[in-house]
């Protein structure tokens, strides 16, 4: 029987047009020999990869395969024992330690958690609003004072992603699909240049699952940002992702088009759970569009008429305070942050 690196060098080579890994200039994720473990447990056994500007990234792999902490070492909230992180041509870790430029870099990187981590108790604007506390003075942040142009910025980015209308409702009173959107509506009004979603549809209904899936898509296809999302379905992975990482036992197993994934790879990948994936794959794929690229829509209000009526609200000059320690574990090290979470 083949060992699972043939598979995957015969996967890759049997390609019609194989995809040019990215050359130095343009690539903007460079990971090399990282080795992470957790007690005696390697998770990452020294992973070296590399993503170019505006790539579209499934990472793929079985529970416990280290997706998770491969993407939690790429924005530094994990740092791995040896091996280097480069993000935008800078160190972000290297060696069990995290760069000088940790700070600005972050506010290039965003982050999307399969539990949304917004605040259920605050209004959506303001879990977006978030978004923008690297940027803002403490005292803004304390207070909920956000510039009538943050707020607007806030305010576009929820229409952006169809939920302006929710944008003065608890996060709690969403959907679990909405709030999802939300997060990413959060990491849109922040700017990002790169953004990682980790398992962002684990906990979604088919049909939430499609819409989120679209939205970050439409985030790399218009906004230009970088797209790396770790996914269970490969069905979603094919739909959406021109190329995939997988991941075995904390190794790069294989690196290559995500239409060249076969059946036989996929079941040495998963091993004794590929049964229950290709059953859970079926009823997902159901409810995919046969093309990924959106489907042309009717004509709209521009974004302005469709704003406009809801910018009342904007006008009084105090949202709520950025509070929670679950808005962003990115900017936990900011002072604003941690200071009001103790205040909380
Ligand atoms: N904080 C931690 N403490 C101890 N072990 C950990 C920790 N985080 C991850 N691990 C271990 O590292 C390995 C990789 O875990 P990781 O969460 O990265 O996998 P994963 O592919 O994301 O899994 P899943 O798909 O189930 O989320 C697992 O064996 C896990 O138990």
């Amino acid at each position: 029987m083949p060992t699972m690196p043939a598979i995957a060098q015969d996967l890759a080579a049997a390609t019609a047009a194989p995809r040019t890994m990215p050359t130095p200039t343009d690539c903007i994720v460079e990971v090399d020999h990282l080795r992470k473990t957790f007690g005696t447990e390697a998770a990452l056994k020294g992973v070296s990869l590399r993503i170019g500007a505006g790539e579209r990234v499934a990472l793929l792999g079985a529970s416990g395969s280290g997706k998770s902490t491969l993407m939690r070492c790429l924005c530094g909230l994990e740092t791995a024992e040896s091996g280097r992180v480069q993000v935008f041509g800078d160190t972000l870790q290297a060696d069990g330690r995290l760069g000088p430029d940790i700070r600005r870099l972050r506010r290039s990187i965003g982050v999307v958690f399969q539990q949304f981590n917004l605040v259920g108790r605050l209004p959506v604007m303001t879990n977006v609003l978030a978004g923008l506390a690297a940027e803002t003075p403490l005292w803004r942040c304390l207070s909920g004072r956000f510039t009538l142009a943050q707020r607007t910025r806030a305010l576009e980015a929820l229409d952006t992603i169809g939920l302006a209308s929710q944008a003065f409702q608890r996060a709690s009173t969403l959907s679990g699909g909405q709030q999802q959107r939300a997060a990413i509506a959060r990491v849109l009004v922040q700017g990002a240049r790169l953004l990682l979603a980790d398992e962002p549809v684990a906990s979604l209904d088919p049909e939430s699952t499609r819409r989120v899936m679209e939205q970050l898509t439409q985030l790399n296809r218009d906004a230009g940002m970088t797209l790396i999302v770790s996914l269970h379905h490969v069905a979603l992975a094919r739909r959406y992702c021109d190329r995939v990482i997988a991941l075995r036992h904390g190794e790069l197993v294989y690196d290559g088009p995500s239409r060249a994934l076969t059946s036989e790879f996929l079941r040495e990948l998963y091993g004794s759970a590929a049964d229950e994936l290709e059953a859970e794959d079926a009823a997902i794929g159901s409810v995919l569009p046969r093309h990924s690229h959106p489907t042309s829509l009717a004509p709209m209000p521009s974004q302005e008429a469709r704003i406009e009526p809801l910018m009342e609200p904007l006008m009084e000059p105090l949202i709520e305070p950025v509070i929670g320690a679950h808005l962003d574990p990115l900017h936990h090290d900011l002072p604003g942050v941690r200071l009001a979470t103790r205040a909380a």
